[in-house]
């Protein structure tokens, strides 16, 4: 995507903006419209929840803020620069729903991938491994096969290779939703304090889930039926850090209720 001069000047000015969305629309070839109009701006160390019904185009922003996908109209910038370019830097980590770790490959082979990829120095890949590993409790498991592990530690192997390239900005696309209500809310804490050690990382999410929505988020944006519109903002004005207890306190039930409410509107 080409920004005009203009366009480039106002992201470099605001130079805290993590990532900003300006009318950004998506018409596929196939003539199907899945994003109109979606304006959003995400500054550092935000954690941002995005919920909606199926197919409203949640996925199709997040492929156009990694770049694999072009906006039709309006335009994008992450940290000032084209998406292409952010990811180019490192700058952007995904994670998706399924765990996409390579069967053959022991964890520390599969988390270091990227690092292996840029040429990276085997002394320093080990280094960056063993902090990942670490940080998502999985450090003892370094020279085992992904088959031998569960589907909460395949995800938290998927966070860990995410995390390695210290990205500024991390999407996940529904990172939890095919585990288990246990080892997903372990995950959700385990995601928060990962999140809470470098505050600088802002964090984008999507989900089905209210509860999830909720209880992550410092925001919930809200998408309309397609063809996707961003409707609402519901800020979450709950202090970090957040624990099991907060889930059973009635504010957390409110919040859950107002989010679950316009989103049936
Ligand atoms: N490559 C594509 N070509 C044509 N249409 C597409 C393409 N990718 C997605 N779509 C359509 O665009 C719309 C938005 O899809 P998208 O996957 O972004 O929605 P979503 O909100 O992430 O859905 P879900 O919650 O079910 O994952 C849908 O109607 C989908 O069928």
């Amino acid at each position: 995507m080409q920004l005009t001069q203009n366009q480039q000047a106002a992201a470099q000015k605001d130079s805290r903006s993590m990532l900003v969305i300006d009318d950004v629309g998506k018409i596929y070839p196939n003539g199907t419209v899945a994003v109109q109009h979606a304006n959003l701006h995400v500054g550092e160390g935000e954690f941002l929840c995005f919920v909606g019904p199926s197919g409203c185009g949640k996925s199709t922003i997040f492929n156009m803020i990694a770049g694999l996908t072009e906006p039709t109209s309006g335009h994008l910038t992450v940290l000032g620069t084209s998406p292409k370019e952010a990811r180019k830097q490192n700058e952007i980590a995904f994670v998706f729903q399924e765990h996409t770790l390579l069967p053959w490959a022991k964890l520390i082979d599969n988390v270091t991938m990227p690092l292996t990829l840029r040429g990276v120095s085997k002394k320093e890949r080990i280094t960056e491994g063993e902090r990942v590993l670490e940080l998502v409790g999985l450090k003892d498991y370094m020279k085992v096969l992904p088959r031998e592990l569960s589907g909460g530690m395949k995800m938290r192997v998927s966070i860990a290779r995410a995390l390695i390239s210290r990205p500024k900005l991390l999407l996940m696309d529904e990172p939890f939703g095919a585990l288990d209500e246990i080892t997903r809310q372990t995950l959700q804490n385990e995601l928060l304090n990962i999140w809470e050690q470098d505050k600088k990382m802002s964090v984008l999410f999507i989900t089905h889930n209210v509860f999830e929505s909720v209880f992550l988020s410092t925001k919930v944006v809200v998408m309309t039926p397609r063809p996707g519109k961003i409707s609402d903002f519901i800020d979450i004005p709950f202090a970090y850090p957040r624990d099991d207890e907060f889930r059973t306190q009635p504010e957390f039930g409110e919040y859950v209720r107002s989010v679950s409410n316009v989103l049936n509107h």
